[in-house]
């Protein structure tokens, strides 16, 4: 059976299993064809619209839909923790410990065919419940087709630095879904880089939607408050590990976006020749001769790429 479909048929049935009857009485059980299992969530929650097009559901997703989410981004994001392959949140050391990829947080994305069935459908229920309290995300969220999943890990000092999230990895015209799973964060966010901060407090079962007008959300996770999750919540895998921060991303992007596959390669951890040359790890020492494979300029640095392709991966570093 291909990976993807083994995940799916194991993490869809314990996501059926996860949700208690009580809770079913009070919440909306959003079903559609390819959602096997279903989630609940709160239909009764109304967004904020803290901007226009930016959109927080406090509380939306309930608490065993929250269980059952961690445990799918546990699974997916655990999934392919083996040399030789793309490391999930983790990456290898040179010492064969494994850590997360990128230090006090972890980052992966990957085709939505990778994650179960029912979650592509989950993306697009919470646009449309946003799209109810915003007249901005309306038209963004009814052409919403999420086709990456993305799932970010932060331990408690995890923090991800201010920036709008690239047409390459959302397009410019739909909106960007994220649930928040586990401790809460301190999102920090303004329409434009030089508005002064704001910041929203999102726990665990918030969503929070932005589009439209507020695609180009200046965003960040700007801290983690430590031990903050539902005491109901269980951090899937070893009794004792922390619960952490996990935001799930529904994105509408593909490879005609310049989206590399996957994260990996964004993070510098493989270089493919699909690999941007933004997303290439920096290197010193210039090179003349072959023409850069990013822009054709005639000097490069490493013989591949010119100092201005590689100088434009820098403030990826920075997340
Ligand atoms: O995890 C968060 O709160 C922010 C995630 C984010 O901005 C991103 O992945 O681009
Ligand atoms: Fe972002």
């Amino acid at each position: 059976m291909p990976q993807a479909a083994r995940w799916g048929s194991k993490v869809a049935s314990r996501v059926a299993t996860a949700v208690p009857r009580e809770e079913a009485a009070s919440a909306t059980l959003i079903s559609g064809e390819a959602c096997a299992g279903g989630w609940l969530l709160d239909e009764s929650v109304r967004g904020r619209e803290l901007l226009p097009g930016f959109v927080h559901l406090p509380r939306l997703i309930p608490p065993a839909s929250q269980q059952a989410l961690l445990e799918l981004a546990f699974s997916v994001a655990g999934e392919s923790r083996t040399q030789g392959q793309s490391g999930g949140w983790y990456r290898q050391e040179a010492d064969e410990k494994w850590s997360l990829n990128d230090g006090t947080k972890a980052r992966f994305w990957d085709s939505i065919s990778r994650f179960p069935t029912g979650f592509r459908e989950l993306g697009i229920a919470l646009a449309k419940l946003a799209a109810r309290d915003s007249a901005e995300l309306r038209g963004p969220a009814d052409a919403f087709d999420p086709r990456v999943g993305a799932l970010n890990y932060y331990t408690s000092t995890g923090r991800m630095g201010w920036h709008a999230d690239d047409y390459n990895f959302a397009k410019k015209e739909r909106p960007i879904v994220m649930a928040n799973l586990g401790d809460a964060g301190e999102f920090g966010f303004k329409l434009r880089k030089n508005d002064p901060d704001q910041s929203v407090r999102l726990n665990s079962g918030d969503v929070i939607v932005f589009g439209g007008r507020a695609r180009d959300l200046v965003h960040a996770m700007l801290r983690v408050h430590p031990d903050t999750a539902p005491s109901e919540i269980r951090a899937p895998g070893a009794v004792g590990v922390r619960v952490g921060r996990t935001s799930i991303t529904w994105r509408d992007v593909g490879p005609e976006d310049g989206l590399t596959f996957n994260s990996d390669e964004r993070l510098g951890l493989t270089v493919t020749e699909n690999t941007l040359p933004k997303y290439l790890p920096k290197r010193g020492g210039a090179s003349r001769g072959a023409a850069c494979r990013g822009c054709k300029a005639s000097s490069t640095v490493d013989g591949q790429y010119c100092q201005k392709c590689w100088d434009a991966w820098g403030p990826q570093q920075q997340r």
